[in-house]
């Protein structure tokens, strides 16, 4: 796992943000699935973008990955009460590697590993496959909700507003990963101010 701070600059982040809230707010956020492993949120994903943004995502993809990202880009605009609850991404639906940037807030991710074997590559698990017939997005497939955690070994990664995070390989196969609630929202015992969060998300196949 890496953090990246100040990955784009104010005016890179306004850009990105320009682009996509026309679409956002057009948008409900959704907090009425319990169970789904994102509460309070509203996603899109985006192929086509502005030329200068391309370059920011191209910038993702040279940091990040060693060949190409997924063409379509994860769009998800948290709300300032919405959480992401533990979870791995499918290893169905995406490769090793999984990079986003923040916009708008600070929030802090917690890493908790897994019992070891479960979401190795290939593994059992992954829901239905992906139907890419349509752009839209479904936790059924992209999230294994979590089941047996150790809960012994865990990392809180403070993941300030503009930075880039990378999650690879061991990050992303054997920690499950979460955005905490603003409640519980602490770095190093400081509270940290999570409001409104958009991240944009690049992964790479399977
Ligand atoms: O918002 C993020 O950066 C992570 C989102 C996430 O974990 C997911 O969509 O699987
Ligand atoms: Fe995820
Ligand atoms: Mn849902």
């Amino acid at each position: 796992m890496r953090i990246i701070p100040d990955f784009i600059s104010e005016a890179e982040e306004q850009q990105l943000h320009e682009e996509v809230e026309p679409y956002m707010s057009r948008l409900r956020y959704e907090f009425d699935h319990w169970d789904d492993a994102i509460h309070g949120f509203r996603e899109t994903e985006r192929k086509k973008w502005y030329p200068s943004n391309r370059e920011v995502l191209e910038r993702v993809r040279q940091a990040a990955f060693e060949g190409a990202i997924m063409s379509y880009v994860h769009v998800l605009d948290l709300a300032a009460d919405g959480v992401i609850k533990p979870h791995v991404d499918s290893t169905r639906y995406c490769g090793n590697t999984i990079s986003g940037i923040s916009l708008l807030s600070d929030s802090v991710m917690r890493l908790v590993r897994t019992s070891a074997e479960k979401y190795q590559q290939g593994n059992v698990g992954d829901g239905p496959s992906k139907d890419t017939s349509d752009n839209t997005t479904d936790d059924a497939y992209r999230h294994q909700p979590e089941a047996k955690l150790e809960n012994n070994f865990y990392a809180d990664i403070l993941l300030p507003r503009r930075s880039l995070y990378i999650m690879s390989h061991s990050a992303r196969y054997n920690f499950t990963h979460e955005i905490l609630a603003k409640e519980q929202s602490q770095f190093l015992g400081n509270p940290i101010n999570k409001t409104r969060r958009i991240s944009i998300i690049c992964r790479n196949d399977p």
